[in-house]
């Protein structure tokens, strides 16, 4: 029996930092939105009680340190399960970049494990076991667009932008997220107005959100990396709607409405990275068992 899951890579259309907590995390409010690039996912039943991670990306580990293999192990030590499982990570969003990656490919782990098992766990029981994974795979557990308060975990649902494309462009530099928010001075930093953009993705008004987007740890990873507001600039020249850093870095993305704009910003940001992506959203909670 082998099970396929999808696992897109999330944007923070806004991301607020609020203060940061006695346990060292950051208090957040960010409202994010699933793209359509993604990984895929290979679960197969093994004879053998183990959990055994393949992928052809050298930049994955294939052990504990992989967020896919502690998906599957927390779960299998929850529920006590005896059985084993082969994970197959095809890559395909860039590591360490602000997309969540190893967070999603830990979520659709976890979908695909409790179908793999048969374990009949709810998306709200295998989001509170996310939590304990890391902050971001929560919300990749249910996917769609959502606020996300608390250090990120807790997740209400919220109407998806209108249809747009997104153009991605990361530079040959990863960001270590811990850094990113260790680095920060709240009381100095900008802050979204997180309100505005759920009201505007309410209204499904594509302008209102686009003036909305705004990440208080851009200023940090752009202190750090000038190549991140060369992106930015080229960008904007490029006549993009909205431009903002995703989660700590150093990805940005363009919203962009009209396709031969986007094809444009596309061409353009090529001369300058290799990884660039031209994407639609998905915006909405898809089934994500495909
Ligand atoms: C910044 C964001 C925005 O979506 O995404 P990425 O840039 O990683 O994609 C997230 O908050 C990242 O979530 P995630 O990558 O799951 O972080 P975790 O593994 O839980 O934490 C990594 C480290 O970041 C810091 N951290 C994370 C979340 C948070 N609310 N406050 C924090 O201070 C802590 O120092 C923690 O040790
Ligand atoms: N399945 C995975 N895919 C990608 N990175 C992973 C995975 N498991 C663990 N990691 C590690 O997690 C770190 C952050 O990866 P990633 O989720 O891609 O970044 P971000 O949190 O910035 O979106 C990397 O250092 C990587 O080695």
């Amino acid at each position: 029996m082998q099970i396929l899951e999808k696992a897109p890579a999330k944007i923070n259309l806004s991301l607020d930092v609020l203060h940061k907590r006695p346990d060292g995390f950051h208090e957040v409010e960010m409202v994010m939105t699933t793209v359509d690039l993604a990984d895929r996912i290979e679960l197969s039943l093994l004879s053998e009680n183990e959990i055994r991670v393949e992928s052809e990306s050298r930049f994955v580990p294939n052990d504990e340190r992989n967020l896919a293999y502690r998906a599957a192990q927390l779960i299998k030590n929850r529920y006590d399960v005896r059985k084993g499982v082969k994970i197959y990570i095809e890559k395909n969003i860039p590591v360490a970049a602000g997309l969540a990656g190893g967070s999603s490919d830990a979520a659709a782990v976890l979908r695909g494990v409790n179908r793999l098992w048969n374990l009949g766990l709810s998306l709200d029981e295998l989001a509170v076991l996310g939590a304990e994974i890391g902050s971001d795979v929560s919300f990749c557990v249910y996917g769609g667009t959502a606020l996300a308060t608390g250090r990120g975990e807790k997740i209400q649902s919220i109407p998806a932008p209108p249809p747009c494309w997104v153009v991605l462009s990361k530079p040959t530099l990863g960001v270590s997220t811990q850094s990113v928010y260790q680095n920060l001075d709240v009381e100095k930093a900008e802050h979204p107005n997180t309100k505005a953009m759920v009201a505007a993705l309410k209204n499904g008004d594509y302008r209102e959100i686009c003036t909305h987007v705004g990440n208080t740890l851009e200023g940090v990873t752009l202190e750090m990396h000038e190549e991140v507001g060369q992106i930015k600039e080229l960008m904007s020249q490029a006549g993009a709607d909205a431009v903002l850093m995703s989660g700590s870095g150093p990805t940005v993305f363009s919203l962009v409405e009209h396709d031969a704009r986007a094809q444009r910003i596309y061409n353009s940001l090529k001369g300058f990275c290799t990884e660039v992506y031209m994407v639609r959203l998905l915006g909405y909670r898809e089934p994500l068992d495909k």
